[in-house]
């Protein structure tokens, strides 16, 4: 039987075609062949423009399709959100939750919530908020907004040579920062966002809605974004001089290029920098994260202000909000680590550590030193208080402060670090204690005989460069009698010898 079907097959297979008189066997053996061969080449084709395309991406740090988040499905979607139904009538801002974490600085974590009876501090309207995120439209090459520029990713890989690792600058808890320099010749700063379970997503937003808009000659300006596939970028001036940590804790040698005059400049850029996010925008600004690492510095060591990716907007018929305890370790004020109440205090109390450690060149929490010394604020009130104050300085400054300066630093640095936050100057105080030359603490009568009021030209001039003009009553810029009362009424660690 077998015999017989291999034969009639054979016949079957031998039987002339119409296709020039060849059997049937080459037919279709010719077939079979063809078809192997538009396979290899289909696959072939498609291997070599996946590697042409892996070559122009070569740090594609966040793939969609690895992590399983569908970025940019979620970015529609809130896009969509934003929108609403009705134009006229948008759907309610998604609420901008800020209380992220960065992996590494965790201090606690706890629930949530609106502070009692009280709203949470609302941010921009949603109109701002519309036009921050580029109208809604998602995907156009340059899309020009109010405050910045929507860039696109061929752009900023053109920009930073690919996103290649000789321009990386940094990385922070949220993603790499390269340099890079636009088509324009504008050097800018990339932070390129990993997607850490969505974490980066929610600074992303924080940053553009925080400091989008803000423009201050001490807080890094955020020229624009890149939204684009799975990729959020963050695009800032370039800041060329790194960053104070940097150069109060890194290998600088013996000797510190950061004399006392140059330490005070930069605290007093920074503290401007702060009062015009606490007492010159609506909503206020409470950055979270002040410290060393966070203060750029140009080469005239002039600071800048960044990464506001914890910030809080808080809305002034709110005195705080209670929200999920983040910030660095060593810098987070006691009564926010306690019970998640936040308010612009903490950030004086974060300032106040700032001060402390660019007076004595230590870290604020430092395990490496002696027991007694590993906590700066606990050291440096005992030295104080045993008038060991000219011991407290960073022997690495080339020259000894004058006794006077060294003193406004400290009662300033004790000051913002007073453990009731009610207690605490507000920032603009600070500039004005900071600033105080030789007025530390001005005999009020000496001030009459010389005509200034507690409203001179300085504070007027101060207000007018911290955007105050829409306060009328000068809150927030205390009068120097005010710091005269105060210095008073501090405790032990202030009285000098
Ligand atoms: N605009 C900028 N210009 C120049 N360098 C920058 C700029 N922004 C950030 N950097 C540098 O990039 C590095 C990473 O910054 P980033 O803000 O991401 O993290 P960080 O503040 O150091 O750490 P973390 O986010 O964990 O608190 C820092 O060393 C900083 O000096």
């Amino acid at each position: 039987m077998l015999a017989y079907d291999a034969a009639f097959l054979n016949k079957e297979l031998s039987k002339r075609t119409s296709i020039f008189g060849l059997s049937l066997w080459v037919v279709v053996g010719i077939i079979v062949g063809a078809v192997i061969v538009i396979a290899l080449f289909l696959l072939s084709l498609c291997l070599t423009s996946r590697r042409h395309r892996r070559r122009q991406n070569p740090k594609k740090i966040y793939d969609p399709k690895d992590s399983g988040t569908p970025v940019v499905l979620k970015e529609i979607q809130e896009i969509v959100h934003l929108r609403g139904p009705n134009q006229h009538h948008p759907a309610p801002l998604p609420e901008i939750h800020a209380d992220i974490g960065k992996s590494e600085h965790p201090v606690m974590v706890f629930s949530d919530r609106i502070s009692s009876g009280e709203s949470r501090g609302t941010p921009l309207s949603v109109s701002e908020a519309r036009s921050s995120f580029g109208g809604g439209s998602v995907g156009p090459e340059v899309s020009h907004l109010g405050w910045g520029r929507w860039y696109t990713l061929r752009e900023l890989e053109a920009a930073t040579n690919g996103l290649c690792e000789e321009n990386v600058v940094g990385e922070g808890g949220y993603g790499i920062v390269y340099k890079g320099v636009l088509n324009d010749g504008t050097r800018v700063a990339v932070k390129n966002l990993l997607n850490n379970k969505g974490q980066a997503e929610k600074e992303f937003k924080v940053e553009v809605e925080a400091i989008g808009r803000v423009r201050h000659k001490n807080l890094v300006r955020l020229l624009g974004y890149c939204v684009e596939g799975a990729y959020r970028m963050l695009v800032y001036e370039y800041i060329d001089n790194g960053n104070l940590e940097q150069w109060l804790h890194g290998d600088v040698g013996a000797v510190s290029p950061l004399t006392w005059d140059f330490r005070m400049l930069i605290l007093l850029g920074t503290a401007k920098g702060l009062a015009y996010l606490h007492e010159g925008l609506e909503p206020k600004v409470v950055h979270r994260d002040i410290k060393s690492s966070n203060i750029l510095l140009d080469h005239q060591w002039n600071p800048k202000v960044s990464d506001f990716g914890l910030a809080k907007l808080l809305c002034s018929e709110n005195s705080y909000v209670t929200t999920r305890v983040m910030g660095t370790f060593g810098y987070v004020a006691p009564e926010y680590a306690c019970t998640g109440m936040l308010t612009e205090k903490s950030d004086v109390y974060s300032f106040g550590i700032l001060i402390m450690e660019i007076i004595t060149g230590r870290s604020p929490v430092d395990y490496g030193r002696p027991q007694g010394e590993v906590n700066l604020v606990d050291w440096l009130k005992t030295m104080v208080g045993n008038r060991k104050a000219e011991q407290v300085v960073d022997p690495k400054l080339p020259k000894m402060p004058s006794l006077k300066a060294l003193k406004r630093a400290l009662l300033v640095a004790l000051r913002c670090v007073d453990p009731d936050a009610t207690k605490r100057p507000k920032m603009g105080h600070v500039i004005h204690m900071l600033e105080a030359d030789d007025l530390l603490f001005p005999d009020p009568q000496e001030r009459r005989t010389r005509g200034e009021s507690s409203h001179s030209n300085r504070d007027r001039q101060e207000k007018k460069e911290l955007n105050f003009d829409k306060r009328s009553n000068g809150e927030g810029i205390a009068d120097q009698s005010e710091a005269e009362d105060s210095s008073r009424s501090l405790n032990q660690p202030t009285r000098w010898r």
